[in-house]
């Protein structure tokens, strides 16, 4: 068989497409790894939300508290170093902070039964 140089083009293509998708691959290993870290963290925050909220409670405060949320959210963007910006951090600081307030909830309706 004669090799041609469209022949070639093809190979070369292919390589450079498996180089690409190793590197891809490599990036997603760093972000699963990553991802395992902030689920750490995030397991952290909650046994602390749960502090939070049995002295919440016993004091009759509510689970959300917006001043303390916008407090919270000032403090992010003002030392935020990431390509995400504030209003990307902010997006996903809500999803915390509800998912924060769900927490309570259950919580306390584990209590009250
Ligand atoms: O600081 C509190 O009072 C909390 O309940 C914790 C927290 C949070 O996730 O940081 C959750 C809900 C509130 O709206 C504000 C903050």
């Amino acid at each position: 068989m004669v090799l041609k140089a469209s022949h070639l083009k093809i190979y070369n293509f292919k390589i450079n497409r498996t180089k690409v998708m190793q590197k891809l691959e490599a990036i997603r290993q760093q972000i699963d790894k990553l991802d395992l870290k902030l689920l750490e963290i995030i397991a952290k925050r909650s046994t602390e939300i749960d502090k939070i909220n049995k002295i919440k409670q016993a004091e009759r405060q509510e689970a959300f508290d917006p001043n303390r949320e916008q407090e919270i959210l000032n403090r992010l963007h003002k030392h935020n170093k990431s390509l995400y910006n504030s209003a990307e951090i902010g997006s996903i600081y809500k999803a915390i902070f509800k998912a924060s307030i769900m927490l309570q909830h259950r919580l306390r309706e584990k209590v009250e039964n």
